[in-house]
């Protein structure tokens, strides 16, 4: 397999470049009017915006837990412009900044406060989950295996709800647009298999997407009584609206609280599942790594390894597991993903230049229609590499 080289955000004109300098200041923007920031924090945030689209990468100077693993992870790129860095490194040392400079991590006042819960809780409290826990009461009348397709395209759409997607995407009107690979047959036996078995569920985005992951993980632990799941989650707020332990207890309560009785059943189940284990919330600082997840430690590796299958959600997760890299559409899916340690699915909408694993004439159609396929995130994948 011949190396492809890295995405960088250093071309005016990609996609890579309109998020530090299109979607960045906004984002910065909303940041500083969503909560009452004094003037170290506004300083803060205003440099780091400065600095990240004119200067170079400079390691982190703040107490954070992951100050000696990001100078490790940052070896090869102190100095370097940003733009000249990875994409993938640039941006998450972006998100991990923010977080520092709105003393996140400082000894203060702040110290813990996620900057994008206002807009999580928002979206948590919003109409539109009102909506999706009652549609809830209609999936019961369907067979195990229409729910299971159900709840696989909820979760699946689910990742088009990332806040820090709405911030530049265009309104996407009417229905998506499909699916440009779909595995989801080998998916759709895997409830069903007799036996023990051990899902791990790599989470993306809190609110709307979480929502739906922890109802299809509540299917899961519902159809096949000796399944375990473990859900992971991000240690620290990151890419705006991924999930964190709070985002999931949020979301837990949310569906326990209802007033929509099948959502109150699943939120109980879970809330049940939790306590005896069945259920298992976890999380590892490699998941805010800037780093693909060929390179993941050894304890999370042996963490994966022997699971039945590991869901990986989302886009961020898309382009850690196959290697943020600028490879032919049409390498082979296994070529690429073969390293992790477990069976594994992504789950995904494309927001971002990655993507492997499609048939050419998909490619060529795609490319003819002329609209962003790759980015805007009207276009999903389901892929799934290791299942039989
Ligand atoms: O929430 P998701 O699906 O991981 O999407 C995150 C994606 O959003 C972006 O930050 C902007 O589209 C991408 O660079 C990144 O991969």
């Amino acid at each position: 397999m011949s190396p492809a080289p890295p995405v960088r955000s250093d071309d005016p004109g990609s996609f890579p470049w309109s998020v530090f300098h299109e979607r960045h200041p906004k984002l910065v923007q909303q940041v500083l009017d969503a909560l009452p920031y004094g003037p170290a924090e506004r300083a803060a945030v205003e440099d780091l915006l400065a600095e990240s689209t004119t200067g170079l990468l400079r390691p982190l100077t703040d107490d954070g837990d992951d100050h000696e693993l990001w100078l490790a992870w940052g070896r090869d790129v102190w100095g370097t412009p940003w733009g000249e860095a990875p994409f993938l490194w640039a941006e998450s040392y972006f998100y991990r900044r923010l977080l520092a400079a709105t003393g996140y991590f400082g000894s203060g006042a702040w110290r813990g406060v996620d900057p994008f819960a206002p807009f999580k809780d928002a979206e948590l409290a919003g109409p539109a989950v009102d909506e999706e826990l009652a549609a809830l009461d209609g999936l019961r009348g369907l067979t195990a295996e229409r729910r299971t397709e159900a709840l696989l395209a909820s979760a699946l759409w689910g990742n088009r709800a990332d806040l820090s997607f709405g911030l530049t995407a265009a309104p996407v009107a009417g229905r998506p647009a499909g699916l440009v690979a779909d595995d989801s047959r080998l998916l759709l036996a895997a409830p069903a298999a007799a036996g023990p078995a051990r899902i791990c569920l790599v989470a993306d985005n809190a609110g709307r997407e979480l929502l739906p992951d922890l109802v299809l993980v509540d299917h899961l632990l519902t159809e096949a009584p000796a399944t375990e799941v473990v859900v992971y989650v991000k240690p620290y707020p990151y890419y705006v609206s991924d999930a964190t332990m709070a985002d999931a207890l949020a979301t837990l309560r949310r569906l326990r609280s209802s007033a929509e009785p099948e959502a109150g059943r699943i939120g109980l189940r879970l809330w049940q599942a939790m306590n005896t284990s069945r259920l298992a919330v976890r999380t590892h600082p490699f998941f805010c790594a800037p780093l693909p997840y060929r390179e993941m430690p050894p304890d999370l590796r042996a963490g994966f390894a022997g699971a039945t299958l590991t869901i990986l959600k989302g886009d961020l997760n898309y382009r850690r597991l196959v290697g943020d890299q600028l490879w032919p559409a049409i390498t082979p899916f296994a070529e690429v993903a073969g390293h992790f340690p477990s069976p594994v699915a992504a789950l995904r909408t494309l927001k971002s230049d990655v993507v492997v694993g499609l048939d050419p004439q998909v490619v060529a159609d795609l490319d003819a229609y002329g609209t962003p396929w790759r980015t805007s995130g009207t276009h999903a994948l389901i892929q799934v590499h290791g299942m039989a």
